[in-house]
């Protein structure tokens, strides 16, 4: 079990290499733009190579699981070693599964992802709340009992989502508005319950939040929000770093600017990668 909770270890590794988070997508596009062939060979080559060039100055790492999947268990198991990597070089990881199911399965789910002894097991994981936020509890519990973080999404950077996102429950809020509260609520009771460890006690919880970085107006209120915040959508999608101050405000310190493509397209050499991922940090500045 790691040694201390996910908010405080992010904000550790934060503190000394700063919020971006590089994304792990080898897409099939990608693998050919890195001269790679569509095998595990060439997944592995593509995703542990950029652990391997950005592993000791990026704080965090999404590797997203679909593209690692549909290599069947050869792809699974350059998985495991990425997630490997990633530990070995003093980063987190937050895997991209967006999981979500009624209680009975999603405790699967949870134990897939969040246990000490699971082949899979990472830092964090991406949750989707369409069955309801409750629903997620067996994955939220066992994440805050292994000292592990959830993103659950939130206002996902796609326009398809704003029908359901934005659609407005019996008490005015919008659905989004709904989950962002649950997710306070969460950290909060979490929160108070932590001895009282003074200046050394996390600011933030357990639950984090997904909320893209492709619109000015999220539409959701933020400011009470005490937890991570995964920003997708930088670079490939239109979203820029430049725009995060005024998408998210008072919030902007628990943000984690997140894009992939927006990387990964400056490989397979290692410096321009590094480069890659510097430019984006200088443009936070
Ligand atoms: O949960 C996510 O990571 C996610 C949520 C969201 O709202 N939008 C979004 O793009 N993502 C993921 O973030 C990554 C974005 O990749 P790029 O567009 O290449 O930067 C992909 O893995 C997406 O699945």
């Amino acid at each position: 079990m790691p040694d201390s909770s996910y908010a405080a270890r992010l904000g550790a590794v934060t503190a000394a290499r700063g919020r971006l988070c590089v994304g792990i997508d080898p897409h099939p596009s990608m693998l050919d733009a890195w001269g790679l062939p569509h095998t595990a060979a060439g997944l592995e080559s593509c995703a542990r190579g950029m652990v391997e060039a950005l592993g000791e100055t990026v704080a965090t790492f999404k590797p997203q699981s679909a593209l690692f999947e549909e290599y069947g268990a050869a792809g699974i198991a350059v998985l495991e070693s990425v997630l490997d990597d990633i530990r070995a070089a003093g980063a987190l990881s937050i895997l991209d599964v967006k999981r979500g199911d009624i209680g009975s399965t999603m405790a699967g789910y949870a134990r897939a992802y969040l246990r000490d002894e699971a082949p899979l097991a990472a830092d964090a994981i991406t949750l989707s709340p369409y069955l309801g936020y409750d629903s997620l509890l067996p994955a939220i519990d066992l994440a805050i009992a292994s000292g592990r973080g959830v993103y659950v999404l939130a206002r996902t950077s796609n326009p398809e989502g704003d029908h359901v996102q934005l659609a407005v429950g019996d008490d005015g809020r919008v659905v989004a508005q709904q989950i962002v509260d649950a997710a306070t609520e969460t950290n909060r009771r979490v929160l108070a319950e932590l001895p009282p460890e003074g200046a050394t006690a996390p600011a933030i919880g357990p639950v984090g939040l997904v909320v893209g970085a492709t619109r000015l107006d999220t539409g959701v209120d933020l400011d009470a929000f005490n937890g991570s915040i995964l920003a997708p959508g930088i670079g490939a999608q239109g979203g820029k770093v430049t725009d995060l101050p005024a998408i998210f405000g008072a919030s902007l310190g628990h943000v984690l600017p997140t894009t992939s493509r927006g990387v990964m397209a400056a490989g397979p050499g290692a410096e321009a990668l590094r480069q890659a991922a510097r430019t984006q940090v200088m443009s936070m500045v």
